[in-house]
């Protein structure tokens, strides 16, 4: 087993390990056209051979009656097999495609059911398998489970770029030359009189993770980026009472999502609708209008109106073009965008002062805040590349990382052990992003470019 391995397996012990062989309908809800049952485990085969009457070459479909022990015919479909450890979890893993109707499922189940030590997958248990048997890491089983989830092409390629293994191979690039430049340290201070180690690497070192700071720095500022394409980027209208942003709302959203009414103060609870702007989520809220109350509920609305803004992206602050409402949003430091709404009733075009002009009656403007929030979007990337960071925990470990190979760079006057430290530790970090860890990797390097054992 592969420290790799090891190092997962030490971590999810507190997991459930098992030998059941374990199944589960792969694909979605019923009734479908096809319906994909998936097995991994050691009987995976054997049941499958039961099932079909005999087993398919390796990863070749085959057309079969599927019975149950007893020769019932339960239907008749595609068989593969994918004899471990060249499978999805590394076991031996088996997928019968039968008809999607309830009932064709529930006895395949059923059957399945009868089998010793066989039983339903728990959530996301075959990628738990394949992360522990090393097929994963945890940044590409995180990347799968976001592709699963993603409902907008950006969401989607970004999900494919770490589940495919991009983010990986970045971090794990990053951390072979922090290991490379800890195994010259330590040849130099461990071996600095032998002659096969050169006098002074230090310099090519240094020049190297001062380079690399700068790499990392870089990636951790598309974090928020990364986070806004998987996690939507988060719009909040705001604005007084009446100033039409429950009509706003509804008119984006294409439906009637929040009630619209003459009556100031009509929109209390915050509401929510998820949109799709050219491939990027947008998670657009509709609040209550701001202004001095004594009224409990509406108090209470505003409240959490300006507790949303806090927390938002962008905030959409409308005010009707004859109003001149100037807003305030404490603890908000993004982008106010100052629209003036109905714009149906005030055609004139120097009436107040706003970035955008909008009527959701007759819809003008609404193309122009379209392309804003696009454009607000595309902003916000420096590069094409997709290899960001998308989660707290990535951006949590990568500020672990950097702080410590800062210090390492940083500490001119301490002792290279010192800094070599620093280093194992900014490595270590990113070892913890993707689950891998270095410390084999150390000796390797040591031991292969200098001729030290001798
Ligand atoms: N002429 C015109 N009227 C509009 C427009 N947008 C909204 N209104 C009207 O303005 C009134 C208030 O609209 P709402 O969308 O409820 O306003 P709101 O800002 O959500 O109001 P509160 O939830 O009470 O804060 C309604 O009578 C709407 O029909 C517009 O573009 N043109
Ligand atoms: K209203
Ligand atoms: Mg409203």
């Amino acid at each position: 087993m592969s420290l790799h391995s090891e190092s997962i397996r030490m971590r999810t012990k507190s997991m459930q390990v098992t030998s059941d062989t374990i199944y589960a309908l792969s694909s979605g809800g019923l009734p479908s056209g096809v319906a994909v049952i998936r097995m991994s485990g050691a009987k995976a085969l054997e049941v499958t051979e039961s099932l079909a009457g005999s087993l398919p070459a390796a990863r070749q479909a085959v057309l079969k009656t599927i019975r149950t022990r007893n020769g019932l015919v339960l239907d008749r479909g595609l068989v593969l097999v994918f004899p471990g450890p060249n499978s999805f979890t590394g076991e031996d893993c088996a997928e019968i495609h039968v008809h999607g109707g309830k009932a064709v499922v529930a006895a395949l189940l059923a059957e399945l059911a009868t089998f010793e030590q066989c039983r339903l997958a728990e959530h996301g248990e075959f990628s738990r398998r394949a992360l522990e048997n090393g097929k994963m890491d945890l940044v590409e089983v995180e990347g799968l489970a976001d592709l699963i989830s993603a409902e907008t092409e950006m969401q989607r390629r970004l999900a494919m770029e770490h589940a495919a293994g991009g983010l990986s191979q970045l971090y794990d690039g990053w951390a072979d030359r922090l290991t490379r430049a800890r195994a010259l340290i330590e040849a130099e201070l461990d071996f600095a009189d032998e002659e096969d180690v050169p006098g002074s690497v230090s310099d090519l070192v240094w020049s190297d993770m001062a380079k690399l700071r700068l790499e990392l720095a870089d990636h951790l500022a598309g974090a928020d980026f990364g986070e806004i394409i998987r996690d939507g980027l988060k719009v909040v209208i705001a604005g007084a009472p009446n100033a039409g942003k429950s009509s706003l709302m509804n008119v984006l959203a294409r439906r009637e999502v929040a009630i619209v009414a003459e009556i100031a103060g009509t929109t209390r609870d915050v509401l929510h609708v998820d949109l799709n702007i050219d491939g990027y989520a947008v998670k657009l809220y509709d609040t209550a209008g701001l202004r001095d109350t004594d009224e409990v509920v509406e108090r209470e609305g505003i409240r959490r109106a300006l507790r949303t803004a806090a927390d938002a992206d962008i905030v959409l602050s409308l005010a009707e073009i004859g109003e001149r409402a100037q807003l305030e949003f404490p603890g908000f430091t993004g982008r106010v965008v100052r629209i003036g709404t109905k714009s149906d009733i005030y055609p004139d075009e120097a009436d107040g002062d706003y970035e955008l002009r909008i009527s959701s009656a007759t819809g003008a403007g609404l193309a122009e805040l379209h392309a804003l929030l696009l454009e607000d979007l595309r902003g916000r990337s420096s590069s094409l590349s997709l290899a960001l960071p998308s989660r707290t925990r990535h951006r949590t470990l990568l500020s672990d990382s950097l702080e410590a190979l800062t210090a390492a760079v940083a500490s001119i006057s301490a002792g290279l052990d010192i800094r070599a430290e620093y280093l194992r530790r900014s490595a270590n970090s990113l070892g913890r992003i993707t689950g891998r860890v270095d410390v084999e990797d150390l000796l390797d390097v040591i031991f292969s470019e200098f001729c030290i054992g001798k």
